[in-house]
């Protein structure tokens, strides 16, 4: 197994005091579980251009980063990946995000999104919404 760990973005996209869970696709890596949408950086991209292509491509929306989180990196059986987490808003004008490539979409609270199967390498992404929600407290 290769020792680089992928990156990969994702965005946590917050409206109205909800936060948007994606749930993967059957026949994906880690299918059935919930996710915020986002997808592998590419070769020359940067973290914040990949964000807006992945979001623009499986939801159809345009969003405004509101704070950008510290990577995490997750061990898979699979590989490792370099998770790079942002808070977004969508822009004034945007499309609702659609499920263009994922099997649903939901819309919670905070306090709601550890009572999902979240994909594993989400969890200190969750820790870190709650300290920054505990923060804005
Ligand atoms: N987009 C996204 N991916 C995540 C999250 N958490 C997490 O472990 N991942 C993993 C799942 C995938 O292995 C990888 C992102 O890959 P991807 O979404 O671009 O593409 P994919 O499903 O085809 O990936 P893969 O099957 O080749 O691993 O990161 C998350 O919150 N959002």
């Amino acid at each position: 197994m290769s020792t680089f760990a992928t990156p990969v973005v994702c965005a946590i996209i917050e409206q109205d005091g909800l936060i948007m869970v994606a749930q993967r696709p059957p026949g994906k890596r880690l299918e059935g579980c919930w996710e915020f949408p986002g997808g592998k950086i590419e070769m020359d991209e940067l973290p914040e251009e990949a964000l807006h292509r992945e979001l623009f491509e499986e939801l159809g929306c345009q969003v405004e980063i509101i704070q950008t989180g510290r990577p995490v990196s997750h061990v898979y059986d699979w590989g490792s990946i370099m998770l790079h987490p942002f808070r977004c808003s969508l822009v004034e004008g945007s499309q609702q995000p659609v499920a263009y490539e994922h099997s649903a979409l939901q819309w919670l609270p905070l306090a709601e999104l550890g009572g999902l199967e979240l994909a594993p390498a989400d969890l200190p992404v969750l820790e870190w919404l709650n300290q920054e929600a505990a923060k804005a407290e």
